[in-house]
């Protein structure tokens, strides 16, 4: 059976707003096509001599509201349609929280695990080096996304600047701080993620001291998601998982205890002894109240969507649920908060460090962590009186808002579909 196309799933939520908003068919091409595709295959020279090939994509979506950002993901199973859609996704996500950007997203089809970190530094000083026809700081800024970090965001800022001939700051994002990185930035994403979560509970009429949460991916917005709904809303995370498998606490796990564990143990969680094992189908059906899927796409399709029991589904992944798991999870009165508006914060705090790094001011962390909360919540605010005002779910308002915004620019820019 042919793969599911991503772009073409998240087309399918796109054409489900402009839907409700009558847009215009022309308007409707225009912000479907992405700008600009560009594939790569370079040479990386392997630790034994050998020399391998691999290949690397960056995609800029839309740039009508300013320069394309999103991140860049290393995995096995990247490929064009993935990045396209990820890129169409930081169009709205951006727009959605109303940052001056447009969207775009980069990745390189490679297991990291199987590469040396000498392998991985060469691979990303390559890679960028190929992408570095069509990204610049107004141009197109990338930032870190399943695993990459801020070591490798370093390499990229230093493989971009010792070819320009001095350090730009504004190049990328997710850099580490003594190098012009956001404070505030690593756990940004999780953040926004707690502070919608804690919105949608208040929206329900609940208690977040009350409520149990699951979170699936145990990575940067997996961890600081369960580690910040714990510690700042005083919920119970009693199910957590990553790539090796799941584990359940009834008593709510210790996050930082589990965060050390997990850095001490090749990045997983496996072998955490304060737990019982699960898997992760078992995972995403645990009776909870808030289920945050925090790991890669469609990790939530019609074969599972029956079993998830969660009340309220945070979606901290980019694009875990297919259109058609949606449409049986909302049929079973589950509330959906959309990808593109929970994740927001990666890319809300990466735009706090770009201008931070055009002006070489720095901020305290409380400064990232107010504006933040504002722009989260306002945003979280605005979407929901869209999907009042529409009757409509809170993926397709979120669209909306965001479409709206784009589809203005477009227009104030002079073409008028
Ligand atoms: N890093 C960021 O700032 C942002 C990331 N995202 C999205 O959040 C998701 C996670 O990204 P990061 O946390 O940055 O990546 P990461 O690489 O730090 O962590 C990924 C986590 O997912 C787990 N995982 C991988 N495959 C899995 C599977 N089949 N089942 C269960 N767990 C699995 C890994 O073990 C790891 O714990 C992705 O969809 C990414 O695009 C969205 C917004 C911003
Ligand atoms: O921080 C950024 O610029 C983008 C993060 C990202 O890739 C995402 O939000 O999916």
């Amino acid at each position: 059976m042919a793969e599911t196309s991503l772009f073409q799933n998240a087309l399918k939520q796109f054409n489900k707003a402009a839907d409700v908003m009558d847009l215009s068919q022309s308007m409707r091409q225009v912000l479907s096509f992405p700008k600009r595709e560009l594939t790569v295959n370079f040479p990386v020279r392997m630790d034994n001599g050998e020399i391998r090939v691999f290949t690397g994509h960056r995609v800029q979506h839309n740039v009508a509201r300013g320069p394309a950002k999103g991140g860049i993901r290393y995995h096995q199973n990247v490929t064009l349609d993935e990045v396209k859609a990820l890129a169409f996704w930081m169009t709205w996500k951006c727009a959605v929280v109303g940052i001056p950007y447009g969207g775009g997203k980069g990745g390189v089809c490679v297991n990291p695990q199987e590469l040396s970190i000498n392998e991985i530094e060469r691979l990303s000083r390559r890679y960028f080096s190929e992408i570095q026809i069509i990204i610049g700081e107004g141009e197109d800024i990338p930032a870190p996304d399943v695993n990459t970090n801020a070591q490798i965001m370093a390499w990229y800022m230093d493989t971009y600047s010792m070819n320009i001939g001095h350090s730009v700051l504004g190049i990328v994002t997710g850099k580490p701080l003594e190098i012009g990185g956001s404070k505030g930035r690593t756990e940004a994403t999780g953040r926004g993620v707690r502070v919608v979560a804690e919105e949608a509970l208040r929206y329900k009429d609940m208690d977040p001291k009350k409520a149990k949460v699951a979170v699936q991916g145990f990575g940067n917005v997996g961890s600081y998601a369960a580690k910040l709904i714990a510690e700042e809303m005083g919920s119970r995370v009693v199910g957590l998982s990553d790539v090796s498998g799941g584990l359940y606490n009834p008593d709510g796990f210790d996050i930082d205890d589990l965060m050390a564990y997990r850095d001490q143990n090749n990045g997983v969680i496996e072998g955490y002894p304060k737990g019982q094992k699960i898997s992760n189908e078992d995972l995403l059906s645990l009776d909870v109240d808030i289920l945050v899927p925090a790991a890669l796409e469609n990790a939530i399709t019609e074969k599972n969507a029956r079993n998830v029991r969660a009340k309220i589904v945070v979606e901290g992944a980019n694009g875990p649920m297919t259109p058609e798991a949606e449409d049986m999870i909302l049929a079973n009165n589950i509330f959906v908060v959309p990808d593109f508006l929970a994740n927001a914060g990666g890319v809300t705090v990466s735009y706090f460090e770009w201008v931070q790094g055009l002006q070489h001011y720095f901020w305290d962390v409380e400064d990232v962590r107010r504006a933040l909360h504002k722009i989260m919540k306002e945003a979280f605010g605005s979407v929901i009186s869209t999907m009042n005002k529409y009757s409509i779910d809170m993926r397709t308002a979120a669209y909306v808002d965001a479409i709206e915004k784009v589809a203005l620019a477009t227009k104030l820019r002079g073409i008028y579909p």
